[in-house]
């Protein structure tokens, strides 16, 4: 359904996306994640059409999204970041404009209308003014204009962005439930809403992407890189110097101190345990021992490890 390859997008000197490459296939939910400023929404545009990329191709069911945009475009339903809308207009006249320029007139477009607005929940508030509503009614008429033209894909920008707890539930719900007919790309950076509705996982930092695999496999590739954590009484300088020398360590964090005691988290090459050693290490410098144990590993952990120079 989409098929990226080796796509770059320059703003002047700096290069936002570098030389990129992924494809989506029909049905798939895709989560896109990054820190602020990996390039997401700059992906997405250039997935819509809405930014030529400096370099390499991108298709969208088949059509090329620049040599063939207006066959691109109709397979696409897109929401914006911060989706721009008339507020001085009511939700069915909105939808009713919205579609008109999507190509759709007479009973298709009053079909269309009713349906999307019955699927995202607003057919008992069509007639307000848009300027009235909460943010999270404003998403839905977003996801209900990008639905209107049946595109085969979603590509949703942030489409939680800034919306409360509940909010967040009833578009997370809704997103569930057009999965079930089309295929979605959806950037965020709420972990949580990626291990709820996505089936992959593409992660891209300062960007570059750093993975792309199923939620499961990115936290169980990374608890068999052997994270553990150690909680001891000693110099913290002095203890984090001795741990990085402990074999088939790579990475020691102090994350915590209070009352003379240090959290360490300490990464290791994939498949070893250092657990021994770095009891050994503890008795023989003579430091008080109060937890070491194996992390275990969730998306958040992924993240922060494959985003976290950003931090
Ligand atoms: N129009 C532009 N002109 C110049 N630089 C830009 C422009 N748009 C984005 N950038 C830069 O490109 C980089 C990627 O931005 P982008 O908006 O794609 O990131 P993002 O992952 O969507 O971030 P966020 O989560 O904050 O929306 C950033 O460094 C940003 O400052």
């Amino acid at each position: 359904m989409i098929d990226v390859r080796n796509v770059s997008r320059q703003y002047y000197s700096r290069t936002a996306v570098d030389n990129i490459s992924f494809s989506v296939k029909p049905g798939e939910v895709v989560g896109f994640l990054g820190p602020n400023g990996a390039g997401k929404s700059t992906t997405m545009r250039m997935l819509t059409g809405y930014l030529p990329p400096t370099r390499g191709s991108i298709q969208v069911a088949g059509h090329d999204v620049l040599t063939d945009s207006i066959a691109a475009r109709r397979e696409i339903g897109y929401m914006p970041e911060n989706v721009p809308l008339y507020t001085d207009m009511r939700i069915k006249e909105y939808l009713r404009f919205r579609g008109r320029l999507k190509g759709l007139s007479g009973k298709d477009l009053r079909v269309r209308v009713g349906d999307v607005m019955e699927q995202c929940g607003l057919t008992h508030v069509r007639r307000k003014m848009i300027g009235t509503l909460s943010r999270g009614y404003r998403q839905r008429v977003g996801l209900a204009d990008s639905l209107i033209h049946q595109p085969k894909l979603l590509i949703l920008d942030e489409p939680t962005n800034g919306l409360d707890p509940n909010q967040i539930r009833q578009v997370r719900d809704l997103i569930k439930s057009l999965s079930e007919r089309h295929t979605v790309l959806l950037s965020t950076h709420i972990l949580s809403e990626v291990e709820a509705v996505c089936d992959r996982v593409v992660i891209i930092n300062e960007g570059k992407i750093k993975a792309d695999d199923t939620p499961d496999n990115l936290v169980s590739n990374l608890r068999r890189a052997g994270t553990v954590f150690l909680e001891i009484k000693a110099d913290p300088a002095k203890a984090e110097e001795l741990l990085r020398q402990v074999p088939a360590v790579k990475q020691v964090t102090l994350q915590n101190s209070a009352d003379g005691w240090h959290w360490f988290v300490i990464r290791a090459e994939s498949g070893t345990d250092t657990r021994q050693n770095i009891a050994r290490l503890c008795s023989a410098q003579g430091w008080d021992l109060r937890e070491l144990g194996r992390k275990s590993a969730n998306l958040e952990d992924v993240f922060v490890e494959l985003t976290q120079r950003q931090f």
